[in-house]
């Protein structure tokens, strides 16, 4: 124990269990509706206040009816309106200077300004976003510069945490931790070249003493700091001496007057190598789900340890059994070892119970955040209890739910079994690729600088209403797809008028590029109400993966048929991949992600012979997620760029030398995966670049890739139009760091979330700028520029 440490100490109770977090988005999507209505006028800031805090009360309350009490402080309170990352930015004051208006005279930033960072407005560049971690939730990225005025500006935190007290609950509040903070933040545009946000650590740090000093004064008696950045080795490698950062930012806060406790979280993996270094406060969170126990556990001394032994990212019911007696071999080396979820909650969706469609079996196997509070609480009392006896039947219970998933018919299927056993190396490769080019060529006969987008077209009102009223039974089957056909012609038209090289059907029929599969492929389940969230209000219902997966009928091939049957022009057939099938499920943990993904990829290549049954001579296989799923340790990454490249080749190696396999993936680090891209051996590849200026192209060239590539050159982020000047400046670009004949001309990603307007005048502009570059190539006339 420091010799700081903070008074008070032995008055409160100790807490049997704890949770990182809980969900924010509320179980009816409470938070999302009262932002919406806030952006959209219908609400003021006091009405949007109050339905915000009416989440959180119901937070608290929930939390404290499955087992964690009201005054021992292991109720987090981890609301956010938004977004963690943001919230902390505000609370220190490191508002970027365009925004600087938006701060109140008392240093405080309103929920609408806060929206204003996050989403933009008018000329005003929002925040950028970003992955968080290996997950699928997005934070926003902190601006930093030299002289970003650090200090402890907004006390919303404090104020969430004295509303809950006032209702009778002592909770722990829960900030993102210094360190992460700057890991995770950008350098402010206009800064020293070189300059990064850890430098400025100590000056941060003066924000975060007022902020526990803040916090200690409304009476918290714990403080949770997630520092997550430190599991992670791409932020962690590229600064040096990063733990004697992290003991001396410890130390300093560990000397905050009459402090609250602190607890630092490491969630999302191992962070084994900066545990020495947080010596100067009483408690650790480790992940023991993605991490592992400290193989010093010397370092645990006198802390009062949260063993992450409950998945915070999955919904498979956990393994107790097993659970407590990982947490019991470390009782001896902490001060206290106190069962806990491996992340925070906001991962997976509220509550199983309310799941009523799902098969009833199946949903004795779940847990969601509910169920995972209910399973820290009851290792809690395993755990105090030394001959379990109380605790024996929930115990029992839950080994005989595992037990129940893992024979269930289903969820192992011989066939799919022994297709996959049979297998050869053939199976996984396709002729050369200079083979295949030329037996495309034949059968394309395509122009330079082709033309095409990435699938999906906007997903107008109309089409959501459609959706709505079948799922509804409001409108038949027949009268649905009579519909969607309508809307295929009048895409297939559109691009036809525009005149674009390779058409897409539109994808109307889907309502999430994931799920859309999933609900016509064995051994997954949809939910109702499991929403996650994404980013600020936006959430996804990730379907779940439980058992060997299928293709009973074809999925695609109505759609792409009927539209290669209204057009001459080659229809590109558009598949979902096996790693973004899985990244955006929750997937069975009984075996394996590589098995896993060669079953779906199995039911994917079966679509690619019935695609190409069907005349369709071009397929695209997406895989958005590749980079997603990337581990954060360089350890993991080679195991996991083998299983994923395998599955995509699997899926699509099946395809004949003259059907072109695209693939499109949206981020930039190309350079990052480069040679995973190479391996996916996909004839032509959409990249995002727009954004980037086109410098993803070097990365392209320095590697010598000699696929087709297509670098986007329209940002469907944002409503903006580009001009075909602008477009023409992208292309000659394009064509200066790589070889024309290998260029396509496309968006950086799908148009269903732009309106058709813009979307329009933004591809006329694209096909006009590929007809200039294309003639300027074609004349020899010099194309620098
Ligand atoms: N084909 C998909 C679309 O156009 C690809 C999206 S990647 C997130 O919407
Ligand atoms: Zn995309």
């Amino acid at each position: 124990m420091s010799q700081n440490a903070p008074t008070g100490h032995t008055q409160h109770p100790e807490w049997n269990a704890t949770v990182l977090g809980y969900p924010r988005i509320g179980p009816d999507r409470e938070t999302k509706k009262a932002m919406e209505a806030l952006w959209a006028g219908r609400a003021d800031l006091a009405a949007t206040e109050s339905a915000l805090a009416a989440v959180r009360a119901r937070t608290v309350r929930r939390l404290n009816a499955l087992g964690l009490p009201a005054h021992d402080a292991s109720i987090p309170s981890s609301f956010s309106a938004y977004d963690q990352v943001l919230d902390t930015a505000v609370a220190v004051g490191a508002v970027p200077e365009r925004f600087a208006d938006l701060v109140g005279a008392d240093g405080r930033v309103d929920l609408g300004a806060c929206s204003t960072m996050a989403r933009g407005r008018g000329t005003l560049a929002p925040l950028e976003m970003t992955k968080w971690f290996d997950t699928n939730y997005h934070y926003l990225v902190p601006e930093i510069g030299p002289t970003t005025a650090f200090r402890f500006a907004d006390d919303r935190g404090v104020r969430e945490f004295s509303e809950a007290l006032a209702d009778g609950f002592l909770t722990r509040p829960v900030v993102v931790g210094p360190v992460t903070f700057l890991l995770l933040a950008k350098a402010a545009d206009g800064g020293p070249e070189g300059f990064a946000p850890i430098s400025r650590l100590e000056d941060l740090l003066a924000a975060y003493e007022g902020l526990l000093a803040a916090h200690a004064a409304a009476g918290a008696t714990w403080v949770q700091l997630d520092e997550p950045g430190l599991v992670s080795e791409s932020a962690t490698a590229r600064v040096d001496g990063l733990a004697d950062l992290v003991r001396g930012a410890y130390e300093r806060l560990a000397a905050v007057p009459g402090r609250p406790r602190l607890l630092v979280a490491t969630p999302y993996g191992d962070a084994q190598e900066f545990l020495g270094a947080l010596s100067a406060v009483e408690g650790i969170a480790l992940d023991l789900v993605e991490g592992s126990a400290p193989a010093d556990p010397s370092v645990l001394a006198g802390k009062t340890v949260v063993g992450g032994v409950v998945d915070g990212r999955n919904v498979w019911r956990g393994d107790l059994e097993e659970a407590r007696e990982s947490l019991r071999r470390m009782q001896g080396s902490a001060g206290r070892v106190v069962p806990g979820t491996s992340t925070s909650l906001l991962h997976v969706p509220h509550d199983v119970s309310r799941e009523s469609a799902l098969p009833e079996r199946l949903r004795g196997w779940l847990s969601f955040a509910d169920q995972k509070v209910a399973e820290v609480v009851l290792l809690g009392r395993a755990l105090a209890d030394p001959d379990g006896s109380g605790v024996a039947a929930g115990l029992a219970d839950s080994a005989a739910a595992r037990a129940d998933r893992l024979g269930a018919s289903g969820v192992v299927r011989p066939q799919v079994r022994d297709r996959l056993a049979a297998l050869t190396p053939d199976a996984f490769r396709r002729s050369d690729h200079a083979v295949r080019r030329v037996a495309q060529e034949t059968a394309l006969g395509l122009p330079l600088l082709p033309t095409t987008t990435i699938g999906s077209f906007p997903q107008t009102s109309e089409i959501r209403r459609a959706r709505a009223a079948r799922s509804r039974g409001e409108l038949a089957q027949e009268g649905y797809e009579e519909f969607l056909r309508a809307e295929i012609d009048r895409v297939v038209q559109l691009q036809e008028e525009l005149g674009l090289d390779v058409l897409v059907h539109g994808e109307p029929e889907r309502n999430d590029m994931v799920q859309y599969f999933a609900e016509q492929l064995d051994g997954f389940a949809v939910t109702e109400h499991g929403w996650v969230q994404s980013y600020g209000s936006r959430g996804v219902r990730p379907p779940i993966l439980w058992g060997d997966v299928s293709r009973p009928a074809p999925i695609t091939v109505p759609w792409s048929r009927y539209a290669a049957s209204r057009t001459a022009k080659p229809v590109k057939g558009m598949l979902t991949g096996p790693v973004t099938i899985l990244a955006w499920s929750f997937v069975r943990d009984d075996q394996p992600l590589g098995d896993t993904a060669n079953q779906v990829a199995l039911a994917l290549r079966d679509e690619v012979a019935d695609l190409e049954a069907a005349g369709i001579g071009i397929v695209q296989v997406d895989e958005p997620a590749l980079r997603e799923l990337l581990p954060l340790r360089t350890a993991d990454q080679a195991a996991y760029l083998d299983w994923s490249v395998t599955a995509f080749r699997l899926a699509t190696a099946g395809a004949a030398d003259a059907t072109q396999v695209h693939t499109h993936l949206c981020y930039s680090e190309f350079g990052e995966v480069i040679e995973a891209i190479d391996g996916l051996d996909a004839d032509v590849t959409s990249i995002e670049a727009a954004r980037s200026r086109m410098e993803v192209l070097e990365d392209v060239a320095r590697a010598g890739f000699a696929r087709g590539i297509g670098p986007g050159v329209y940002d469907i982020h944002s409503p903006r139009v580009p001009s075909a000047e602008e477009v023409v400046g992208l292309l000659r670009s394009a064509v200066g760091s790589v070889p024309a004949p290998q260029v396509w001309v496309n968006p950086d990603c799908g148009l269903k979330t732009r309106g058709y307007a813009e979307t329009t005048e933004s591809l006329r502009n694209l096909v006009e700028a590929a007809r200039t570059v294309r003639a300027e190539l074609l004349e020899g006339t010099p194309v620098a520029g």
